[in-house]
């Protein structure tokens, strides 16, 4: 390891000089002030290093059994954080408020490495004891800071750039320092916000974890940070009083500590009452509703969730929803399972489209037979919700709904995720070892979301376990049966990933014993129905559609389908703010997209569109050429004109989709009083765009005015 880029005697002398100068001389005051209590009130000195004290193993069995909750929050944040830097040099360490590093990820050769310099778990890192540094001086500033090489105390740390930061308890209290030590002195900046972002989760988890039985209370004053780590969080009691709350909960709520907030009632806080946010969250399928500061006009947008230990366990952001059930577990326990699977966050299932109601009987009995079903579909068709639906008509309704998305998983965890591990598997694996999603879904249903995208090497060792109904978890030698239901789903055509030869062929037919295709959402004859529930569930019962806004909502294709639908009824209702949502709530490519009929020639809808479906779409009702003055022709377009017979019926049969959109401009012609003009505007189009389109869905124009 490098040591001292200025050499023991010339450091030592740089400290002295700063510590007897002026704080000025040193760029860095954060570290300046700590050099001069490491010499004035320590009384260490620059140039006698010294061995950093080390704890007994009974000493650091006590600390981590003491910490065993934030410990277990950190790990798996620490885990991701490490990926993320992607630096073979580095390391990821938590300490205590003594500076005692409880848990350290880093590969074994730089474990190795560092440690005989005191990088390693039970050492103390506390200023007294090794002078300025990372992990220390974070403790003794109480804020993040970052020492880089030679602004470390000692020479014997020079080699290493150690930035920290605080991470606080539920309680607002400074509960341990998260650092990254490494020899790399870049993007240090970069580093720091990682950090702060990686703390923040760990917080997050930690309110999690001490109040299992509180409701959680998400918020954020833009909904889309809502279920984010920016999002403010609170945790409440049966009674309606905070026992919690996170930095971003205090910031957005303009406090200055937990003191400020806890105890006190929700309707001191927001202008509603636990039960109305309960209710509300509850029927908008748990998607932020909107509610006001108390005594103020900020506008929050919030979710009130049950508490998870009541719901059975909930774990995480809103995402997965895990519990041990099955044959042979207590009542209770299965009662809680099927509660909580009734329960998935953000569905409202409407399935009365007969061709889906179809599907999904066909999948129930499928599965029944323990054959596997593989879900195919556009992205955000709703394969999700589906596969819950089949789950709970199955047998295994009672055991847990397992969902594992293969392609938001780095590669590196996602083995571990599926097949659980051993304790002590690989540097920064728990303590106590982990139960895999496999073994999670033991009794239940395994849900193998974006099954595409799962790497070569692992698809083997799935294979595997689909046919033995055996996992092995990773640094274990002890092989576990398990029975559950497998659904997986992708939106990526399998059988082309199986001839380019990324994906096996024998997975393959092992997952798709039976194929269903979900229809896109433009395909699908209960969009009204389903455009009506999930307007409730964003807006509640008292939102409505104007009939311009409807039509053009029925209008438009939906690349995105019912997940680009949510977000823009979500929206629009923010926007509409408790009136009727209007054409100019709703978002101005959609209405753009509508308005010129650019399906699938835009790029309006993906390429994931069948061709026939894009045929179907772009396909003009007349094959007559419109006869239009070109673009910018002034004496053409000089005036606007008048609809012969605008409520007539199209001559030719248009499919739903062009019928719908002739209905749109028509109501749109009628609201500005046939001024082409205006309606290209509220369009954001050419008027020779709408001319076009105004032609080929045979609205005629005739007159000028
Ligand atoms: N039938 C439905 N009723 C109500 N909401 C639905 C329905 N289908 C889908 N949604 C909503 O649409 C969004 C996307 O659904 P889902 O995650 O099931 O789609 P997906 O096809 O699995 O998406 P991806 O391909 O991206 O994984 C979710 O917010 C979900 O709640």
């Amino acid at each position: 390891m490098a040591v001292s880029l200025l050499g023991t005697g010339r450091h030592a002398e740089r400290v002295f000089d700063v510590v007897r100068g002026s704080f000025g001389e040193e760029s860095n005051d954060v570290v300046a002030r700590s050099w001069r209590r490491c010499m004035d009130e320590y009384l260490l000195h620059p140039d006698r290093p010294r061995d950093l004290r080390a704890l007994d193993p009974a000493a650091i069995e006590a600390r981590l059994d003491r910490m065993s909750t934030l410990v277990d929050c950190a790990r798996h944040e620490m885990a991701t954080l490490y990926q993320q830097l992607a630096d073979d040099e580095s390391a990821v360490v938590l300490t205590d408020t003594d500076g005692v590093i409880l848990h350290m990820v880093a590969s074994p050769d730089f474990a190795r490495e560092v440690a005989p310099l005191g990088l390693r778990t039970g050492v103390v890192w506390s200023e007294t004891e090794a002078g300025t540094n990372g992990m220390g001086t974070c403790l003794a500033a109480a804020c993040p800071v970052s020492v880089q090489r030679d602004e470390h105390f000692y020479t014997q740390f020079t080699g290493l750039t150690c930035s920290a930061v605080p991470v606080y308890n539920p309680s607002g209290e400074m509960a341990a320092v998260l650092d990254v030590s490494s020899r790399s002195t870049l993007m240090q900046q970069h580093l720091l916000v990682l950090l702060g972002m990686t703390a923040r989760m760990i917080e997050n988890r930690l309110i999690d974890q001490c109040f299992r039985h509180a409701h959680p209370l998400h918020f954020h004053s833009r909904p889309e940070f809502v279920y984010t780590l920016h999002e403010g969080r609170l945790a409440v009691s049966d009674d309606g009083r905070i026992l919690a709350a996170n930095r971003s909960a205090l910031f957005q709520l303009g406090l200055q500590s937990v003191n400020d907030i806890r105890s006190r009632r929700i309707e001191d806080i927001f202008q509603t009452s636990q039960e109305d946010l309960l209710q509300r969250s509850s029927l908008s399928s748990f998607h932020p509703v909107v509610t006001y500061r108390a005594n103020a006009a900020n506008r929050f947008f919030a979710v009130m969730r049950r508490p998870a230990l009541e719901a059975g366990a909930l774990q995480g952001q809103g995402a997965v929803l895990i519990h041990p059930a099955g044959p042979g577990r207590s009542v209770a326990t299965r009662a809680a399972a099927q509660a909580a699977a009734a329960r998935p966050p953000g569905t409202v299932a409407t399935l009365a489209d007969p061709q889906l109601a179809r599907h999904l009987d066909v999948a129930r009995r499928v599965i029944a037979r323990q054959t596997p079903v593989l879900l195919c579909g556009e992205t955000g068709s709703g394969k999700e919700v589906f596969a819950r639906l089949v789950h709970e008509g199955s047998p295994n309704a009672n055991g847990a709904f397992v969902a594992v998305n293969c392609a938001s998983l780095p590669e590196s965890l996602i083995e571990a995720e599926l097949f659980g591990y051993r304790a002590g598997a690989f540097t920064g694996a728990q303590r106590s070892g982990r139960r895999g999603k496999i073994l999670q879904a033991d009794g239940g249903t395994l849900f193998l979301d974006e099954i595409g995208d799962m790497p070569p090497e692992l698809q083997a060792r799935l294979l595997r376990v689909l046919e033995e109904r055996q996992v092995t978890p990773l640094g274990s030698e002890e092989t576990i049966s398990v029975q559950f239901q497998l659904l997986s789903a992708s939106h990526r055509n399998l059988l082309d990933l199986v001839e380019k030869g990324a994906f096996r062929e024998d997975l393959y037919y092992r997952l798709a014993g039976v194929e269903v295709n979900l229809p896109a959402l433009r395909e699908r004859s209960d969009r009204h129905e389903l455009m009506r529930s999930l307007l409730v569930a964003e807006g509640g019962t008292d939102a409505r559609l104007s009939p311009a806004a409807e039509d053009l909502l029925m209008a438009y294709p939906w690349p995105g389908n019912v997940r680009q639908l949510r977000h823009v009824l979500r929206s629009a209702c923010a926007l509409a703010d408790g009136e009727p949502i209007e054409v100019e709530h709703l978002p101005l490519a959609l209405r753009k997209t509508v308005a010129a009929g650019e399906y699938g020639v835009s790029g309006a809808l993906p390429s994931i569109a069948s061709p026939a479906v894009v045929a179907r779409l772009v396909a003009p009702p007349h094959d007559a050429a419109p006869n239009l003055p070109a673009e910018g022709d002034s004496a053409g377009l000089a005036a606007d004109h008048r609809a012969d017979e605008p409520a007539e019926e199209p001559p030719l049969k248009l499919n739903p989709i062009l019928a719908n959109e002739r209905q749109v401009l028509l109501k749109m012609l009628e609201q500005h009083r046939w001024n082409v003009s205006n309606v290209a505007k509220a369009f954001d189009v050419s008027r020779n765009t709408l001319y076009r389109r105004l032609h080929k869905l045979h609205i005629r124009i005739s007159h000028p005015d």
